[in-house]
């Protein structure tokens, strides 16, 4: 089901890498087709100063009971690994395997974005529940979209890494701490959905 993976590197230091077709296109539509249907979407709202804003987009938390993490005085329980999810985050971790990462990855944060209206913002996957140097994967469906990627520093330009339909994204050691990304809104796109693979450190 999955072809081979070549790795077309995107940043030597930290390791950014992208991974073309990595699901064959009619399995990355499957796939697609069956997350739409099987999983209930949510748009939680976020406050900022007492305001609640609901996200624009719709996400689903996903992975191992003790992949929980803390937000806004919240516990966050991740729902159960779906089958195709579960067998998709296998088939990501051999992947990383062949190319020297160890991950361990016990949860996904699937994001659905119905248009191109709908976007997420700068930000870095940074939370202490990742640990000091996460290894992040993000498998991409559906519409072509870049994700934007700009320097803390600014020491270099900001720079758009496109995210094919069935390609596999990863985020190494470093990005988060250098880098933001940001999903910027652009017209005239369809439904995409991305499923970033983490490993959270579980909390007891
Ligand atoms: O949808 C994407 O490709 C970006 C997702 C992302 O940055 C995240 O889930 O943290
Ligand atoms: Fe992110």
């Amino acid at each position: 089901m999955t072809g081979p993976c070549k790795p077309q590197t995107l940043l030597d230091q930290p390791p950014l890498w992208r991974c073309d077709g990595f699901l064959a296109p009619g399995d990355a539509s499957r796939l697609q087709s069956t997350l739409e249907h099987a999983l209930s979407w949510q748009r939680p709202s976020l406050s900022l100063f007492g305001r609640h804003h609901p996200i624009p987009r719709r996400q689903v938390w996903m992975g191992d009971p003790e992949a929980r993490y803390r937000y806004s005085g919240h516990d966050f329980m991740p729902e159960a690994w779906h089958p195709e999810v579960a067998d998709l985050a296998e088939r990501v971790n051999l992947a990383l395997s062949a190319q020297g990462d160890i991950p361990r990855f016990n949860s996904v944060l699937l994001n659905r974005y119905a248009s191109g209206e709908e976007r997420m913002g700068w930000h870095s996957d940074d939370e202490p529940e990742l640990g000091h140097a996460p290894l992040i994967a993000a498998i991409s469906l559906g519409s072509e979209r870049p994700l934007r990627f700009r320097w803390r520093d600014r020491r270099a330009p900001a720079f758009n890494v496109s995210l094919p339909h069935g390609s596999l994204l990863v985020m190494g050691a470093g990005v988060q701490h250098q880098l933001q990304h940001a999903l910027l809104p652009r017209r005239g796109h369809g439904i995409r959905i991305s499923l970033t693979f983490r490993h959270i450190i579980g909390q007891h």
